[in-house]
């Protein structure tokens, strides 16, 4: 898929995208760093980090694979001394790393909703205050956007996704509220349903159960999500800080599945 904008839209600037070594994220790295980007992918596992930056740098990027684990806020602050230090600061910030496994609200554990709710909203916290705490200090704009899921139906079988990320939505007009003296907006977008190894875990005939009641009848794909962050992490979006971007094939309108 072409991006729609201008190939030096983003240049001169450093985006940080979490997750971005696999699915979502490496779309959204791969369609910033085309647009001129110096990208730094961050996630846990730095050898998927790194076989996914050699393929960017051999797409002509400039990119860098950093370890982080966003649950940890230790860890990411780290990340941001080593960014600073090393002249790899962001300016852009997709909270894209996140997830969940799917259960009946009835049978999780406390400690399997906790690691829900830390990973997607605790996560997307620490990430987000420790770019703001950064751009702040040295008086420079920035943009964060955040990926979400499509929940405004409710997700059974998701109670701690869907509450996690619910939260990041309120998080997203809360600090788009108090960021946006400083320049910093802040957004988010909720995929529905994308084609990537992430779904490897979820049952095949309830995706597509799902995906049969969409007005858009087909799964989206990651290159659909980037051109989305894209847009809202530059200059052409330059009006709109709090939203939460549907990106869903109509699902908002249709409800989650029963069977995810
Ligand atoms: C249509 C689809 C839409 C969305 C698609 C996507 O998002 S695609 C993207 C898809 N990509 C991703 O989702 C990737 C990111 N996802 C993850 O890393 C994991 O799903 C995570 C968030 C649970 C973290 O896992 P972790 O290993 O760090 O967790 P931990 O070791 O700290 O354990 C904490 C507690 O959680 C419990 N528990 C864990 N798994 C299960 C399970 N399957 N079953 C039941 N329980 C489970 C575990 O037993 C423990 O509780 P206990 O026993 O102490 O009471
Ligand atoms: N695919 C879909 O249909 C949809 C996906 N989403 C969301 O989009 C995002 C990307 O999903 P997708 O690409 O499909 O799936 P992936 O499983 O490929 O992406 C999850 C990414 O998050 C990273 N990650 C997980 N935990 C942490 C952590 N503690 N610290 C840092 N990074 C972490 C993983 O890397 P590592 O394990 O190396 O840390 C991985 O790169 C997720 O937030 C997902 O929930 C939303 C709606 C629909």
């Amino acid at each position: 898929m072409m991006s729609i904008f201008a190939k030096d839209l983003f240049k001169g600037q450093v985006a940080l995208v979490t997750g971005g070594g696999t699915g979502i994220g490496f779309a959204i790295a791969r369609t910033l760093g085309q647009l001129g980007a110096r990208v730094v992918i961050a996630a846990r596992a730095l050898d998927k980090l790194e076989s996914a930056a050699e393929q960017l740098t051999a797409g002509g990027m400039a990119v860098l694979a950093a370890e982080v684990n966003i649950r940890d806020a230790e860890s990411v602050n780290a990340l941001f001394a080593r960014l600073e230090s090393e002249g790899w600061q962001p300016d852009l910030l997709v909270n894209n790393a996140g997830g969940q496994f799917t259960s009946p609200a009835l049978s999780m554990s406390p400690n399997g909703f906790r690691a829900v709710v830390d990973l997607n909203l605790q996560g997307t916290f620490q990430m987000s205050q420790a770019f703001a705490r950064q751009r702040i200090s040295q008086a420079r704009p920035g943009s964060i956007v955040n990926i979400v899921l499509c929940l405004e139906q409710g997700i059974p079988g998701m109670a701690h996704a869907a509450a996690a990320r619910a939260g990041v939505v309120n998080l997203t007009k809360t600090l788009s509220w108090e960021w946006a003296e400083h320049g910093i907006r802040v957004n988010a977008v909720a995929p529905g349903t994308i084609a990537t190894s992430g779904l490897e875990n979820y049952d095949a005939d309830n995706l597509q159960a799902g995906i049969d009641r969409l007005p858009i009848r087909r799964m989206g794909q990651s290159e659909e999500v980037a051109e989305a962050v894209a847009y809202l992490a530059s200059p052409a979006a330059s009006f709109i800080t709090g939203i939460t971007l549907p990106l869903d094939g109509g699902e908002h309108m249709t409800g989650a599945n029963p069977q995810r």
